[in-house]
């Protein structure tokens, strides 16, 4: 079994390689490595050619009467990593902001677990591309790759957690992450010179005026009760300060925990959009794709008997938690299987997605030594 060292040593290693979503290659290239040294009497592992930096791993079982999924994503951020940390990325631009790292290291401590204990029945390890975008989740089950042997009958999966302490579990009934639909905006009017407005049509304007409108959208139409979010995380419109822009895009999510909240949410920017289109006599051009990131809803059943289990184990701390606006495509895949997705904590003051996240390494053994007890107890 790896030693806390070695688990260390590991996510060090994936920490300084992160890539983006459908290019996770030498990512890939070091999961390969890295289980290939493990015993492999009862693996079989598989690199799909129609998504080829997915990689799954069938562990099989000594009786199975069922094959159990655990999915890790295994994506990065653009994000300039500020930690000063001596294993901090070596690829520029680009980080583990969301703690995948982690995800990886607990997935391939739980393997290395079972590919030296035989489980009772079939444990299928899914490590997907292109969570943060791009819809890796949804894009493996439309490909059809988890067919025959490779269908799990049930799916769990984990997301770390800078809020809960290091190495706790945490889980809940029903929703756990909210749904998402990425969007993009983009205004084209007429580019001109800075100093004849008159002759131009500012693209820059009109969607600071859209900016300022759809912060009403949320408190002015949501039911206060209910939960929504849009951010407008990114814009990009000019060249130059005396050059009035003729293009502009913006980039932004919505969030909600519920369906009808999204399509609620959608629809308002839907009709800002329109309105603005008129109002500034410019072509504003608006796409909303929510891809794989649907709901997280765990599994009644599955999930009760999860958090029976990490209530009653000895050396967890199970902490019963609220609902997230963080979203997961996991969502997707809960929805095709049954499923639970829990919370690992790795206490840090920085957020998910922040330069500087710096997650507590010590919730890596304790990930493992959880979801591999939980496992052995499902399949008793
Ligand atoms: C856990 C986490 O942070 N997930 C991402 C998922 C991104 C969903 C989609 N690409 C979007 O931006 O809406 C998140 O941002 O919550």
């Amino acid at each position: 079994m790896l030693t806390e060292e070695e688990l260390i040593s590991i996510r060090r290693h994936l920490h300084q390689i992160p890539e983006l979503a459908l290019h996770e290659f030498e990512t890939h290239k070091y999961l390969v490595a890295t289980i290939a040294k493990f015993n492999q009497k009862f693996l079989t592992m598989r690199t799909p050619k129609e998504l080829p930096t997915a990689l799954m791993v069938l562990v099989h079982g000594q009786h199975p009467q069922r094959t159990i999924g655990y999915r890790t994503d295994i994506d990065a951020l653009p994000v300039e990593e500020q930690t000063g940390l001596s294993y901090a990325s070596t690829h520029p631009g680009v980080m583990h902001a969301c703690g995948h790292d982690i995800h990886m290291t607990v997935a391939l401590g739980v393997l290395n677990y079972f590919s030296e204990h035989q489980p009772q029945d079939n444990l299928l390890f899914f490590f997907q591309p292109a969570e943060e975008s791009e819809n890796g989740g949804k894009r493996a089950y439309e490909l059809g790759l988890f067919s025959g042997e490779w269908c799990p009958d049930e799916f769990y999966g984990l997301h770390d957690n800078p809020d809960l302490p290091a190495g706790a579990i945490g889980c809940r009934m029903g929703t756990l992450f909210a749904g998402t639909t990425e969007v993009n905006i983009d205004f084209n009017g007429k580019g001109g010179h800075a100093a004849y407005p008159q002759d131009a049509n500012d693209t820059v304007v009109a969607a600071a005026s859209l900016i300022l409108q759809v912060q009403t959208v949320i408190s002015r139409s949501i039911d206060p009760i209910q939960s929504g979010v849009i951010t407008l995380g990114k814009i990009d419109g000019g060249t130059i300060r005396n050059v009035i822009a003729g293009h502009t895009r913006i980039e932004g999510t919505i969030r909600g925990l519920t369906q009808t909240m999204i399509e609620t949410i959608d629809q308002r920017l839907k009709d800002i959009c329109a309105g603005i289109s008129r109002s500034f006599n410019m072509d504003v051009n608006l796409e909303l794709n929510q891809g794989g990131y649907w709901p997280v809803e765990n599994n009644p059943e599955l999930t009760k008997r999860f958090i029976q289990y990490m209530k009653k184990a000895p050396k967890v701390n199970f902490i019963e938690t609220k609902p997230a606006m963080t979203g997961e495509d996991f969502g997707y895949l809960l929805a095709k299987f049954p499923g639970t997705m829990f919370w690992l904590g790795v206490d840090d003051n920085s957020q998910l997605h922040s330069a500087t996240l710096t997650p507590n390494e010590a919730a890596i053994k304790q990930g493992v030594d959880a979801i591999t007890g939980f496992l052995e107890y499902r399949m008793q």
